[in-house]
């Protein structure tokens, strides 16, 4: 079985974030960029990472009108990425339209509810009940729509997994045991994703922040 696990990269510099990847490459499955490296690197960075020879996850988090996040997936056919994501809330019409512009080789995934929310923090944007709930319906409309499956915490990637038998399942918000959550409130172990359905484990500063991040990602591996 290949690596579930996905580096990501967010660093600022991008000589140090190719850098990093150069070194863990023989222990992740594969890379993640997100806002803070597509914002200061653009597409001349993602193709700099991509020499790296890993398949791309380009994490854009794209939530707009229809007709604009088509426009922005078409405009990524160029840079291949194996995996885009979009965000559940944009609604039906535009996670079918997202889906209808990516490229071929691309998957879809729509984040549900962001890793470093609690029930709290979700009741504050209007929404009631649990993170279970909110999850599973936007898994249903993801399905629905047409996607390729979805990101959620590893608090819901089993009954989402239930829910959705031949879905795709990215999960982050992955600590090992005894490292520091930091801003992330929903985690689960690398291995219990893993089990509950995960289909990539992206993992940042778990790595990136590692005192020998090449050990980290070794360590992690050996989890799995
Ligand atoms: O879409 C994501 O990748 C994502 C969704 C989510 O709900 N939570 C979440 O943490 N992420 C991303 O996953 C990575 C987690 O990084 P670490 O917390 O450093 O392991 C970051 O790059 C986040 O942008």
């Amino acid at each position: 079985m290949s690596n579930p696990v996905y580096l990501a990269l967010d660093l600022p510099q991008l000589d140090a974030a190719k850098a990093l990847a150069q070194k863990v490459k023989a222990h992740v499955g594969g890379l993640k960029l997100g806002l803070e490296f597509f914002c200061a690197h653009g597409s001349h960075g993602v193709h700099e990472i991509a020499q790296v020879g890993l398949p791309i996850f380009l994490d854009l988090k794209l939530h707009d009108i229809p007709n604009t996040v088509a426009g922005a997936m078409q405009a990524i056919h160029v840079l291949e990425p194996a995996i885009v994501t979009v965000h559940a809330s944009g609604g039906r019409a535009m996670l079918e339209d997202a889906k209808a512009a990516a490229g071929e080789h691309t998957k879809v995934v729509a984040v549900t509810m962001l890793t470093s929310l609690d029930e709290r923090d979700l009741q504050r944007t209007g929404i009631a009940g649990t993170p279970h709930d909110h999850v599973m319906r936007l898994t249903e409309l993801a399905h629905e729509s047409g996607i390729d499956g979805i990101v959620c915490s590893g608090q819901e990637v089993a009954a989402a997994h239930k829910q959705w038998k031949d879905g795709f399942f990215v999960v982050p918000g992955l600590r090992p045991a005894g490292s520091a959550a930091g801003d992330q409130k929903r985690v689960v172990t690398p291995r219990k994703a893993r089990d509950d359905g995960a289909s990539v484990l992206v993992i940042g500063r778990p790595i990136s922040r590692a005192p020998d991040p090449v050990q980290a990602a070794r360590d992690i591996e050996e989890t799995l």
